[in-house]
């Protein structure tokens, strides 16, 4: 990106030493300003010379007229050099869409992108264009000022330049940081955004879902990161306006102060006046347009090219997808936190559930149940160690491989038997379109999801296959209820218990062996949890509860036990007499029949 900013500034010599010359004329009103003010003032007015003084100020005068005359040559030799500037990021940018397009036959190609990295190009043009005419500006306005001073009273070109370089370094020195600080607000900007239109596409089935206070919380985050870059940006445009106040104010008090000391050596009243006119009309207004030059423009150009570079790249390859060997899960010594300064969630966790357990999880409430549960369906990704599925990593384990059921059940818009039928259609599904891995997602929003594509084409489970796991998990009043498997469901219109049995028969119809309920039963009653579980457990694979009520725990093989960073396993039985944290924990939930 760089080389095609450095090609667009060298393709056009002519048009550089056009500008040059041309700048030069623009900055004579920089260098005539102060001295035509003194001289006016010493030689004309204060000598009762009036003509003498208005001809200075007409000389003056008429180097504004042709300074303007000066500023349109600039401004069309810059479009010049902008105009294939922007062919060769337009170049650019479509470029990396064909190579994109080549590297994903067959994929629908999201022209929108297209279109706004278009929007980006002209943004870039424009920016490109607005800090080479200020850096220029800048430059000429600054040697003529100092050549003016040197020629007015090399004394006040002491007084006015050491101030006014010291606000320019700031300014320079704070760049990096602004330009940091406007990337992450832009950046946050944008993600706060996304999540926005996303959210409001999902609306209805967050509703649906009872999700409303996670995507609250969630959107929180978002908010507030987006506030916070907001904050850090205006501390880092203060340093901006210190450096003003130093290089364009200070000169101004320095030379006023310092007005005895020049009359002293022999300067008069007009080279004070004129030292300050330098200051006020040329440097500080130059210094201003530089700042807004780079500290706006040139943060626009940064932010519009990194945009287009990382358009311009060709896609990720999407990671292979791996056949677990078994239903076997095993953890080797995993670490995971949930942000780089929190506490570890999961710390050192080493974990073997072989192939056909049915093991159960508790523990105290942020215990980190619901994470394991991530982890092991390959959610979430652990920051150390590995969690490894029939021998491959849980995350790039084949969709199909296995199936985690969240607290809030999703159900779609679609017939009974198009929900009940979504993860047995083959091909694989994606774990991206899979509703009981991301409760957000929406699969009457998905291209991909074919409503129509359950057992109607004979792909999905057969009517007695159906009936079978709708009788195993207990859910026949549902199909009643709803009025039989073709009937539409309006997944608001079902009771949270309802949802929870659809996406039951949902997983116990899929082909996973690996079967992970994070609190998945949590709305049915305890005869109907008992009779999913004891349903699970008979269908064979591996069964992992996140257990909502003893009597799970009761029914797993094997227990789990997490209390922040330390885990015990055992039997129920065993960990009632070892665990006294268990033991309150059996004590605390309600008593209830062992089924
Ligand atoms: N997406 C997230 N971002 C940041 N922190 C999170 C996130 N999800 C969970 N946590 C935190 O991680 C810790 C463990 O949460 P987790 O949901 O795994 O616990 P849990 O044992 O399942 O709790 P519960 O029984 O209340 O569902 C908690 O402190 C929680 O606040």
């Amino acid at each position: 990106m760089r080389a095609l900013l450095w090609r667009a500034l060298r393709r056009e010599p002519g048009q550089l030493v056009r500008i040059c010359l041309w700048s030069l004329v623009e900055a004579a009103p920089a260098f005539l300003i102060g001295l035509a003010v003194a001289r006016a003032i010493e030689d004309g007015f204060a000598a009762a010379r009036v003509d003498v003084g208005l001809a200075w100020l007409a000389a003056l005068g008429l180097a504004w007229v042709l300074a303007a005359v000066a500023a349109r040559q600039i401004v069309l030799a810059v479009a010049a050099i902008a105009e294939p500037f922007r062919d060769d990021l337009l170049t650019h940018v479509v470029g990396g869409a064909v190579r994109r397009a080549a590297a994903t036959p067959g994929a629908a190609q999201d022209s929108a992108a297209v279109t706004r990295v278009g929007l980006q190009v002209e943004l870039a043009r424009d920016a490109f264009a607005a800090v080479v005419t200020t850096v220029r500006g800048f430059a000429f306005t600054v040697v003529s000022v100092v050549l003016g001073l040197l020629t007015l009273a090399p004394g006040a070109a002491l007084l006015v330049l050491p101030p006014f370089a010291a606000g320019l370094v700031l300014f320079l020195a704070s760049l990096p940081l602004l330009t940091r600080r406007q990337r992450e607000f832009l950046l946050a900007d944008e993600r706060l955004a996304e999540e926005m239109t996303a959210m409001a596409g999902g609306l209805r089935d967050i509703v649906a879902c009872g999700a409303e206070e996670r995507q609250g919380a969630r959107m929180a985050t978002h908010v507030e990161a987006q506030a916070s870059a907001a904050r850090a940006l205006a501390r880092a445009t203060a340093v901006r306006t210190a450096a003003l106040g130093v290089g364009g104010w200070l000169p101004v008090v320095l030379v006023l102060a310092g007005t005895p000391w020049l009359l002293s050596g022999g300067a008069g009243a007009g080279v004070v006046v004129g030292a300050l006119a330098y200051v006020t009309q040329s440097l500080a207004p130059a210094l201003g347009g530089l700042v807004q030059g780079l500290g706006v423009s040139g943060i626009q150009l940064a932010a519009s090219l990194d945009r287009i570079t990382a358009a311009a790249q060709p896609p990720p390859l999407r990671p292979t997808r791996l056949r677990p060997a078994s239903a076997e899960v095993r953890l080797r010594e995993v670490t995971f936190a949930y942000g780089p300064h929190s506490a570890p969630v999961v710390d050192g966790l080493s974990l073997h559930v072989p192939e056909g357990e049915h093991l159960a999880v508790v523990g105290p409430s942020g215990a980190g149940k619901s994470t394991l549960a991530s982890l092991i369906s390959g959610l979430l990704r652990p920051d150390a160690g590995e969690v490894l599925v029939g021998g491959v990593p849980a995350d790039r384990a084949e969709p199909a491989a296995r199936v985690l059921i969240p607290q809030e059940a999703y159900v779609f818009r679609g017939t009974l038997r198009e929900n009940l039928a979504y993860l047995s259609t083959p091909p694989d599904h994606d774990p991206d379109h899979d509703p009981d891995h991301d409760p957000d997602h929406d699969p009457d929003h998905d291209p991909d999801h074919d409503p129509g594509d359950g057992d109607s084409d004979g792909a999905g489970p057969g009517a007695a296959e159906l009936d079978a796991a709708v009788r195993a998990l207990g859910a026949a009043d549902l199909v009643a209820a709803v009025g039989g498997y073709d009937a539409r469901l309006d997944p608001g219109a079902l009771s949270a218990g309802q949802r929870q049995l659809v996406a039951l028969v949902r997983a116990y119809l899929s082909p996973a062996r690996l079967i992970i309920l994070d609190e998945a039963t949590c709305h049915l009653d305890p005869a109907a949890e008992a009779l999913v579980e004891h349903a699970f457990a008979a269908r064979g694979g591996t069964l992992v509860v996140v257990a909502h009520r003893i009597t799970s725990a009761r029914r797993a093989g094997r227990v789990l036990l997490m209390d922040g960073g330390r885990v015990q396993a055992g039997t129920h039985d065993e960990l009632v007499h070892t665990s006294s944290l268990y033991a309150d924990l059996v004590g605390h939930w309600q008593p209830e029949p062992v089924s």
